[in-house]
């Protein structure tokens, strides 16, 4: 059986949703996945991105990173989400891309897809369960299945206890209050299994 292939797909505007999509690319590898780290375009104009240098740094320092396409989406047999909260949803740069797969809903293509999603925030409690909620009830719409990773395993606890999603705090200066990092490898390599699964079953 051929091996899983996984989208991880994100949005940052300061690298710590870039440094949790690299950390689930790592552990996917390990398991055997086909991996694509992917990001959604940037559709903030050039002046809000300058007046904030770490915007800035990270916008250049990524600008290599594939933008996401709806072939991708097809490609796939999983998605991992990372997003930033915004005011307790997601980004509207993901928002903006989930809106243009219309198309492949419409075509039940992502019916059964395997997703999982992260997220942070700079306050403790700022939004990051809301964020993975909301991301995942539009999963829900595309018939996909959430392979969150509940309390499956003692690593959640470690990495911040948020069983929706590995979730994280950054402070002023964007770096990460907790060490998430296993809690992201364990999330990654559950999201494979459960693909696998899904796929041994389809077969
Ligand atoms: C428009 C906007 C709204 C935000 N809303 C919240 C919020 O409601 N709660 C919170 O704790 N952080 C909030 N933040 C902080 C971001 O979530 C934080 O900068 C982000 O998680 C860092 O991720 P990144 O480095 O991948 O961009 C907000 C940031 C922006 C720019």
């Amino acid at each position: 059986m051929s091996n899983v292939k996984l989208a991880i797909i994100y949005y940052s505007s300061t690298g710590t949703n870039y440094q949790l999509a690299k950390w689930a690319e790592e552990a996917a590898k390990e398991s055997g996945a086909e991996v694509k780290v992917l990001k959604v375009e940037e559709t903030a104009p050039q002046q809000a991105i300058a007046s904030n240098p770490a915007w800035k740094e990270h916008y250049e320092e990524t600008k290599d990173v594939p933008v996401v396409t709806l072939n991708d989406l097809e490609w796939a047999d999983a998605y991992i989400f990372s997003i930033p909260t915004r005011y307790g949803t997601m980004p509207a740069q993901m928002k903006n891309f989930i809106d243009t797969t219309g198309g492949l809903w419409f075509n039940g293509k992502l019916v059964n897809k395997v997703v999982s999603g992260m997220s942070s925030a700079q306050n403790p409690h700022g939004g990051q369960e809301a964020t993975i909620l909301n991301l995942y009830t539009t999963m829900m719409h595309w018939g996909a299945i959430i392979a969150a990773p509940g309390y499956s395993d003692p690593v959640t606890f470690a990495s911040g206890g948020n069983p929706y999603g590995t979730s994280v705090t950054v402070d002023q200066d964007g770096n990460m209050k907790e060490d998430v990092k296993d809690g992201v490898k364990y999330q990654a390599k559950r999201t494979v299994e459960v693909a696998k699964w899904v796929n041994a079953g389809k077969a």
